[in-house]
């Protein structure tokens, strides 16, 4: 079979009706971002990008020199395309609207401009994660206010893998497609098309030095996955934790599995709602997942139908193999209703 090309599928896509030509172009925009991040992240130590920037983020955690580059390279790969309103991101407070000497576009881009920070300086794999909205009509500037739209309305989502080779992976809502950058030619070839997540796992991804301070129904759950063929599951599990959220989510589309980041007493103390971000790692994932066919919510409700209330806002995320989430899903709920 002849290699299809990151370019040439977006213009299958339009001939489907699934994309506009704005979108493709984003689209186009991002992965060449991506290509630029790969090659920074690639570098390493030689082009000097380890380590911290000495700075914080809006959210109060250090920012690594690579957050702070991957976010200027989106942003400014962005800036001029006219496919734009505005872009919001993890390592700023505010949206960036597009500057008044560039044309407007009708989108709203969100990213995560580098995923699972602490695992640059380790050579561990990272990732960028986004999620595009429709820019409400009749908007002069793009605000947060903007910005504030549940999952459900994602016109698309994507994550790139910097790991032993970089990958792509998009949605529009129309099945979920992964691309492999080819070094030599440049560009990201079609690799699997259609994803699909299998609905049975006995694979679990979670970091179980929060145990302790989960809520009840989890410790319930991930206590029947650890019993194994001797507990009311029969059946053994296996553990994987990367730490990087797209390292995991990719396995997940590989070979099944399931993510949890649950609440956790730690968060709740601090007046937290969750570690991960809704809208620029929880909703694009969501939307990914659930077009290849697993599952994601908060524990309690699909993660897609939140309605956020601000940019930076977190969630308990539950994504992968649909068995898996249902069951931990109805614990919690079954634990809600028992109480309430
Ligand atoms: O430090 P922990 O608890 O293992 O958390 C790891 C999680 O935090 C994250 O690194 C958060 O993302 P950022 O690196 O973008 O802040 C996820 O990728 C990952 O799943
Ligand atoms: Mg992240
Ligand atoms: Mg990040």
């Amino acid at each position: 079979m002849k290699p299809v090309s990151l370019i040439q599928f977006l213009i299958e896509e339009r001939r489907a009706g699934h994309i506009n030509a704005e979108l493709s172009l984003l689209i186009e925009v991002v992965a060449r971002a991506c290509k630029r991040i790969a090659v920074a992240v690639n570098k390493g130590a030689l082009g000097g990008v380890l380590g911290n920037a000495g700075t914080d983020n809006v959210q109060g955690e250090a920012q690594k020199k690579l957050d702070v580059i991957s976010n200027e390279i989106l942003l400014e790969a962005n800036a001029w395309g006219g496919h734009l309103a505005a872009c919001a991101s993890e390592e700023m407070e505010d949206p960036q609207p597009i500057p008044d000497m560039y044309p407007k576009g009708q989108h709203l881009l969100l990213f995560d401009p580098l995923d699972g920070s602490s695992n640059i300086d380790v050579n561990v794999s990272v990732g960028t994660i986004f999620s595009v909205l429709r820019c409400p009509d009749d908007v002069a500037e793009a605000k947060a206010e903007h910005f504030l739209q549940p999952g459900i309305t994602q016109l698309a989502a994507g994550y790139v893998v910097y790991g032993p080779s970089t990958v792509l992976v998009l949605t529009f809502g129309h099945g979920t497609h992964e691309f492999t950058l080819d070094r030599e030619v440049g560009s990201f070839v079609l690799s699997r098309r259609d994803i699909r997540i299998p609905e049975a796992t006995a694979e679990f991804a979670i970091n179980m030095s929060n145990q302790r301070h989960w809520e009840a129904p989890m410790q319930r759950y991930i206590g029947e996955l650890l019993a194994g063929k001797d507990g009311p599951r029969g059946k053994d599990f296996n553990m994987r934790w990367v730490a990087s959220m797209v390292a995991d989510v990719h396995r997940i589309l590989t070979r099944g599995g399931v993510f949890y980041y649950p609440l956790d007493a730690k968060i709740t103390a601090k007046g937290g709602t969750g570690k991960l971000r809704l809208m620029y790692e929880a909703n694009p994932m969501a939307f990914i997942v659930e077009q290849a066919g697993g599952a994601a919510t908060t524990g309690r409700e699909p993660i897609m139908g939140v309605q956020p209330t601000s940019l930076h806002q977190r969630v308990p995320v539950f994504l992968g193999s649909k068995q898996e989430i249902e069951q931990a899903t109805h614990y919690h709920l079954q634990a809600d209703g028992a109480q309430g």
